[in-house]
């Protein structure tokens, strides 16, 4: 196929970026995160990861200048890729021009209908996946909007900071484990597919990358009576990391006169209270955050 004399499946290569820049003129802003990708190789890591074929659809977020887009078009049956900056909206109706199953949508992703743009755009696809190079100053918060609105979602694989895809597929026990780990994990099942060197971007970010799957459970691994407690729970525990579970937990939720309970409930729950958050599995966090509720009356 050929676009205007230029191979196509070649946006990511780092001369036809560099081309793509040029003639748009295009100065990159860092604090929207525009790290262009330009590995042939990684960028086939991603899509491979995301196991799609012709009857799926891929949630991109953040376009850029098409790179990643430009793959997912070639083996997805549908791609909505939802991009932030205006400027770049021209230049991805250019580049992806060959492509009849590509739908571009100038928006923020934090603030977009989710549910509406999936009504409007996945009608009749089996299976969505969110397939990203993300903007890395606002993961977590995009990678929560996803999991608690429950979208009907088979894998959500991104390229983020190392640090953060360690924290996300911490287990307990370690000073990567945290409240980010554990709602992740509720959600979806975490798997590292590669870490990514520096110089696979243009430009090069400051920190080192890597791509996680994160494979959407059907239902969650546990069972809790009300979420939003288990979470606030999860948070409380986590609130100051030295403290150990029994006192963070008191500073949230007792008063001078309802602290003696506390102990009773953590060791109801086989949980020694000198314990600290960040070796509670799961399964504990479930356990607690029900007997927690009932304790304070809210059950
Ligand atoms: C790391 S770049 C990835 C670009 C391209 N996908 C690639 O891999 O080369 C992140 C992209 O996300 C866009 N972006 C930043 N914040 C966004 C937001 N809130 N909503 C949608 N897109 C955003 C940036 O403009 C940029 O295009």
């Amino acid at each position: 196929m050929m676009d205007k004399g230029i191979t196509l499946a070649d946006i990511g290569s780092p001369r036809r970026t560099k081309d793509i820049i040029q003639k748009h003129g295009f100065a990159l802003k860092k604090s929207l995160g525009q790290n262009f990708l330009i590995d042939r190789n990684i960028l086939n890591k991603i899509v491979g990861a995301a196991e799609l074929d012709s009857g799926k659809g891929a949630l991109e977020i953040g376009p850029g200048i098409g790179a990643l887009t430009e793959q997912l078009a070639q083996t997805a049956g549908k791609v909505v890729a939802v991009e932030i900056d205006q400027r770049l909206i021209p230049i991805l109706e250019e580049v992806l021009e060959p492509y009849d199953n590509v739908d571009v949508v100038h928006s923020d992703v934090l603030k977009v209908d989710l549910q509406g743009l999936f009504a409007e755009h996945f009608a009749g696809v089996e299976g969505v996946s969110v397939v990203a190079n993300l903007p890395y100053y606002i993961t977590t918060p995009i990678v929560m909007r996803f999991l608690e609105e429950k979208l009907p979602l088979d894998n959500i694989v991104i390229m983020i900071q190392k640090e953060v895809a360690e924290r996300m597929a911490a287990k307990p026990g370690g000073k990567e484990y945290g409240s980010l780990s554990i709602a992740v994990q509720y959600y979806c099942e975490p798997e590292m597919v590669t870490i990514v060197p520096q110089t696979v971007f243009i430009p090069q970010p400051n920190v080192d990358s890597a791509v996680i799957r994160l494979r959407v459970r059907k239902e969650p691994p546990v069972q809790v009576k009300d979420e939003s407690f288990f979470f606030e729970v999860i948070r409380s525990s986590f609130a100051q990391r030295r403290k150990t579970l029994y006192n963070n937990l008191a500073s949230r939720f007792f008063n001078k006169e309802t602290k003696p309970a506390l102990e009773g409930i953590l060791t109801g729950c086989g949980i020694e209270p000198s314990r600290r958050g960040e070796t509670l599995s799961l399964e504990e966090y479930a356990k607690l955050s029900d007997a927690l509720q009932e304790a304070l009356g809210g059950a």
